[in-house]
């Protein structure tokens, strides 16, 4: 499944898929139970085998007032099964448990006792010494607001998190996994109240999600808490024919952009000569001055190498020397004085999508290009790409911002996106209910055109509403993609794949994906030039499906 459910989508399917008689909800918690209990195990599978000194393995199982805790239940009674020793606490009143948690919780209740969570909890688990898990059951999608437990619970809930007990970074046992989300993270938009790594969070090592990945998971500020994320299906992965919330991921099965390019890449051989290079079109790169055209020369390498037939960076006259020496051979090099010539060069229907921005400048010279870029009359390519010193340009031209396309990909990092959106970058930093899916879907809306907001969660949305998060973090993190020029290579995919032929959404997608792959593959050290050198391995992966 790609699709990501907000908790709105969740409740949805759950409650559509009930309706229709297709499975019961104490069906879905008991697979949500079975499915968390197998994936702890995989995780840790250390934990199948007798404890240290040879006794049972020891769990504590915290189990909130929703359907969150009725799964709890089922983990504690499956953990049993296999000869574990559980103490089991209930954080809330039994009598108003939701019917499938209060079943679970009563058939546990019959068995064994189930103990407030409170202050003397703590004691009634001598001191939780010798426990190997932790089962955060707390509250999952239905966490609202600030999550405190009041009283004795708050003592120690306290003593849990906020003293480090189960922070991922302060002692390595007892294992925490998190059932669904960690208590109190709201799912769509990963907020908590304490932020993750801060004194006090809730830090998972190990989030098992049920049905779909959910916001939480995939942004930044909650994959933090989360630790590894373990995706369970449950049975309600019915995908969207048209989700509205993408998860771009890698790289099979995927039937969104990455499986889109992958296709493409087996179907038609990507690089192979068979056809004129013009039927894998020609994008065009725009670079600034004498001195300025290191930004536009990255663009123009990894556009040529993602696979665009022809590449030509078009440049002032004065810098032509320059990028001349400095370019590899298979990249053209052109002068281009202003904006009447480049409508001139424009008129050429082979060049098919153009990036304007890397090392551009943000004068009225260059303002009249991206003027000429956006004529108003072109209908059909080029596809533009446009990146830094254009953002710039946009953020304080309101008419050059009302020229721009759907199909146009915008790709501000956070800075850029507080300059062409001050309003949302204000939001996204103040108001924790508001998340970088809000943020980029609204400025797409706002501008009419797909916006790429990068990050370590990348969201790429478009002005129809649709949108997908890339997530680079957890297995997928690397941090030294944080590198100068890194953005100028991502512009560069962008627009080779929009010259190959895949539509804006689809070419920021894939080339999001493609870039952190690259980044992986090559590993620290890496500096931008790399990137596009790394892009024939992945591509070659890509083709095998693996
Ligand atoms: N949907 C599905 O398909 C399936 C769902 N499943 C599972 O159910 C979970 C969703 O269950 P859920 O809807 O009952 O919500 P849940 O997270 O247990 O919390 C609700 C309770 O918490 C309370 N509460 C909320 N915020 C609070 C706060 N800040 N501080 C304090 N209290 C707060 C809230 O109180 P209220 O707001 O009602 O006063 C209410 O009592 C889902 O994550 C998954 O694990 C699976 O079994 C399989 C299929
Ligand atoms: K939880």
């Amino acid at each position: 499944m790609t699709e990501v459910l907000t908790a709105d989508r969740m409740r949805t399917l759950e409650r559509e898929a009930i309706e229709s008689g297709r499975v019961t909800g104490l069906e879905l918690m008991e697979r949500a139970g079975k499915g968390a209990v197998e994936a702890i195990l995989a995780e840790w599978p250390e934990l199948e085998r007798p404890g240290p000194v040879g006794g049972d393995r020891r769990a504590v199982v915290l189990c909130g007032p929703g359907n969150n805790g009725g799964d709890g239940f089922v983990v504690a009674r499956l953990l049993r099964e296999r000869g574990w020793q559980i103490d089991a606490f209930l954080w809330g009143d039994p009598e108003r448990l939701p019917p499938d948690a209060r079943t679970n919780h009563d058939r546990w209740a019959a068995t064994a006792p189930i103990r407030p969570l409170d202050e003397d909890a703590w004691g009634a688990a001598e001191g939780w010494t010798g426990v190997d898990l932790i089962v955060d059951a707390l509250l999952g999608i239905g966490a609202s607001g600030p999550f405190a437990p009041p009283g004795p619970a708050g003592w120690l809930y306290h003593r849990l998190f906020e003293d480090g007990y189960c922070g991922t970074g302060v002692i390595s046992r007892p294992y925490c996994v998190s059932l669904d989300l960690p208590s109190g993270m709201e799912a769509d938009t990963g907020a908590t109240e304490v932020p993750p790594g801060a004194d006090g969070s809730v830090m998972a090592h190990l989030t098992v999600a049920f049905g779909a990945p959910k916001p939480a998971h995939l942004l930044a500020e909650g994959a933090a808490g989360c630790g590894r994320i373990r995706l369970v299906p449950i049975g309600l992965d019915a995908e969207a024919a048209d989700p509205g919330l993408r998860w771009v991921r890698a790289p099979l099965p995927d039937p969104g952009a990455v499986r889109r390019l992958a296709a493409k890449v087996a179907d038609d051989g990507w690089c192979a000569p068979a056809g004129h290079k013009y039927d894998h079109g020609h994008a065009l790169t725009l670079s600034g001055g004498m001195g300025r055209g290191g930004a536009a020369r990255l663009a123009a390498r990894a556009a040529l190498r993602v696979g665009a037939g022809a590449v030509t960076l078009a440049c002032p006259p004065s810098a032509l020397m320059e990028n001349a020496v400095r370019l590899p051979d298979a990249v053209m090099v052109r002068a281009l004085r202003d904006a009447g010539a480049l409508r001139e060069a424009l008129g050429d229907p082979r060049i098919n999508a153009l990036c304007l921005g890397p090392g551009f400048g943000t004068g009225e010279r260059e303002a009249a290009l991206l003027d000429a870029a956006l004529d108003p009359g072109r209908e059909g390519p080029p596809a533009l790409v446009l990146d830094a010193d254009a953002l710039t340009i946009l953020a304080s031209n309101e008419a050059l911002r009302a020229k721009l396309r759907p199909a146009d990909v915008l790709t501000p990092h956070p800075g850029e996106f507080a300059r062409i959106a001050p309003d949302l970058s204000q939001r996204l930093r103040e108001d924790a209910g508001f998340s970088k899916v809000d943020a980029a879907r609204e400025a797409a809306a706002r501008l009419g055109a797909t916006v790429l907001l990068k990050g370590p969660d990348t969201v790429i949305a478009r002005p129809d509403g649709r949108a997908a998060i890339h997530a680079a973090n957890g297995d997928r993190a690397a941090p030294w993609l944080a590198t100068a020029g890194a953005g100028d290579v991502l512009a560069g995919m962008i627009c080779g794949l929009m010259a190959r032929g895949l539509d804006g959404f689809d070419a920021a997608c894939a080339a999001a994906w493609l870039h952190v792959e690259c980044a992986l593959a090559f590993g620290p050290g890496l500096t931008a030039d790399d990137l596009p050198e790394a892009l024939p391995a992945v591509l070659a992966r890509l083709s095998q499906g693996t």
